[in-house]
C-alpha cells in the first residue's frame, strides 16, 4: 500500500478567500487597501513569512515591519476556516484511497496550527495520520526534508506527493518522489513548464492515478 501525502491551500481546499481575508483585517487595520482574491492566490505557496513579504511590497510597507505584521496574520489565520470549502469530489476521493489501504499525510507549507484547525473545521484531520506544517521544521518546501520526514513517519511503501504549485513539484523532485499536478489549485504558470507524472483538474480521477502508479 502507498504513503500518499497531500498539499494543503489550492490542493484539497480552496482556502484562498480566508486567507485573503485574514490579510484584509490586517491592511483595514493599516488604512490600506484590501487584496484581490488574485493577489491572494499569486502570494500564496512559499508559507506565511513569504505571504506576508509579498503582500507587504504590494502596498509598500517598509519590509522591516515583518515581524509584528507576520506575528498578527498568523494570529488571525487560525480562526479563519469559514471561507474555505473542499473542493469537489476529494473528500469522497480520500474515503477511497484509505479504503483501499493507503496512508494519507498532508505536507503543506501553511503553518500547522491553522493546517489542523482549517482541516479540523471541515472534518478532514482524522482522514490524516500525520499533519507537517510550514513551521514544523527547520526547512519548508521546496526543500525536501518536510516531505521526507512525512513518508518516513507513515508505513513503507511507495510514495506519491499530491500538489498544486511549482513549490509542489520541486518538492517532490527534490525528495525523488512521484508528483500529481493538481490543475485548478493556485499554480503560478503553465501545466506544461512543470514536472509531473500526471495531471488531474477533478480529485475523482485520483484513486485511477494511483492505482496506475503503484
Ligand atoms: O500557505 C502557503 O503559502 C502554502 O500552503 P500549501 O503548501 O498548502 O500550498
Ligand atoms: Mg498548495
Amino acid at each position: 500500500m502507498a504513503r500518499i501525502v497531500f498539499d494543503l491551500d489550492g490542493t484539497l481546499i480552496d482556502s484562498a478567500p480566508d486567507i485573503r481575508e485574514a490579510a484584509n483585517g490586517l491592511l483595514e487595520d493599516e488604512g490600506l487597501p484590501p487584496l484581490s482574491i488574485s493577489e491572494t492566490r499569486r502570494f500564496i505557496g512559499e508559507g506565511s513569512p513569504t505571504f506576508v513579504r509579498l503582500m507587504m511590497a504590494a502596498r509598500d510597507i517598509e519590509p522591516d515591519r515583518h515581524a509584528p505584521l507576520l506575528a498578527q496574520f498568523l494570529d488571525r489565520l487560525k480562526g479563519a476556516v469559514a471561507l474555505t470549502r473542499v473542493y469537489p469530489g476529494a473528500k469522497a476521493a480520500l474515503d477511497a484511497l484509505a479504503q483501499a489501504g493507503h496512508s494519507l499525510a498532508i505536507c503543506t507549507n501553511k503553518p500547522e496550527a491553522p493546517a489542523r484547525a482549517v482541516l479540523d473545521h471541515l472534518g478532514l484531520l482524522p482522514r490524516f495520520a500525520e499533519v507537517l506544517g510550514g513551521d514544523s521544521l527547520p526547512q519548508r518546501k521546496p526543500a525536501p526534508e518536510p516531505l521526507l520526514a512525512v513518508l518516513d513517519r507513515l508505513p513503507a511503501g511507495p510514495a506519491i506527493y499530491i500538489g498544486d504549485s511549482e513549490v509542489d513539484a520541486a518538492t517532490a523532485e527534490a525528495a525523488g518522489v512521484p508528483f500529481l499536478l493538481f490543475t485548478e489549485g493556485y499554480r503560478k504558470g503553465a501545466v506544461h513548464d512543470m514536472r509531473w507524472q500526471a495531471t488531474f483538474a477533478d480529485h475523482a480521477r485520483l484513486p485511477e492515478l494511483i492505482a496506475a502508479l503503484v
